[in-house]
């Protein structure tokens, strides 16, 4: 029988409520624990350089506690190495970070970065983490993951997602068909392919029917939607329409 196709969820928006008013709660650790009850594979996170929702203290938490493994992403830095080498999580995710920006826009430039990812990717490995590189669905960028020697691939849905609420069809059908196609190239280089940013119940169903995919992280939808449901129904939701696009319903 076939892998079944993994959810990660993403609680760094837990972080965000709590820290608006700087006290404890709600907790981003509880929520982690509360996320694997409900079925959830596994807990990203993502430790900003600005420290805007996920602290170090979290990590260090979810890194001691966790009973799933704990994905943590980050920023190609120094400083972000050296905590991944000290919290040894099973996986570590590079993504690009922008002081500015709102979330995360758009995939690593690991062609143009390759010189600084690959001692990067080297200590993490040395490290005992799980390295992915959160790329776009492109040739270029998947082609060279591979060369740098992750074993993983995360492919930003993000323009997918927004093509789709913004009811733009023909963008949509072409960012699907991107995704479908850069899946199916990083699957036949040897990488394991995951997904993620701005999925929702309707485009996880819809993407959870491309093979290639082995596990999908979510998160700011998640926790929108827990605010309305809770948390555990929540991931059960996305845990039905993962499973229903994957069987093709
Ligand atoms: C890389 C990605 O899409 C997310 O995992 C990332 O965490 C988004 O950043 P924020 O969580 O700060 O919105
Ligand atoms: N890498 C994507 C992730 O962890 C969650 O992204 P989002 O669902 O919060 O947009």
């Amino acid at each position: 029988m076939a892998e079944r196709l993994r959810l990660g969820v993403n609680i760094d928006h837990v972080a965000t409520v709590r820290n608006a008013r700087g006290g404890a709660v709600p907790d981003p650790v509880r929520a982690a624990h509360l996320a694997i009850a409900a079925g959830a594979d596994g807990i990203t996170a993502h430790l900003r350089e600005d420290r805007r929702h996920i602290r170090d203290t979290d990590m260090a938490r979810l890194s001691s506690e966790l009973s799933k493994p704990l994905n943590f992403e980050m920023a190609a830095t120094d400083e972000m190495i050296a905590l991944a080498e000290r919290f040894r999580p099973h996986a570590a995710c590079l993504v690009p970070e922008k002081r500015e920006e709102r979330t995360t826009e758009g995939g690593l430039d690991v062609v143009g970065q390759q010189a600084q990812l690959a001692p990067r990717i080297a200590r993490l490995k040395a490290a005992g983490c799980r390295v992915s590189l959160f790329i776009e669905p492109d040739a270029a960028p998947i082609e060279t993951a591979a060369r740098l020697g992750a074993p993983v691939v995360e492919l930003h849905t993000g323009s997918w997602c927004h093509a789709v609420a913004d009811g733009n069809a023909a963008k949509a059908e072409a960012e699907f068909q991107r995704l479908k196609g850069g899946a199916a190239h990083a699957a036949a280089l040897g990488l394991e392919v995951h997904a993620g940013h701005g999925l929702d119940y309707d485009t996880a169903r819809r993407l959870a029917a491309v093979p290639a995919f082995v596990e999908f992280n979510i998160g700011h939808f998640l926790i929108g939607e827990a605010i309305f449901v809770g948390l555990e129904a929540a991931i059960r939701g996305m845990r039905k329409a993962m499973d229903e696009g994957r069987a093709g319903n």
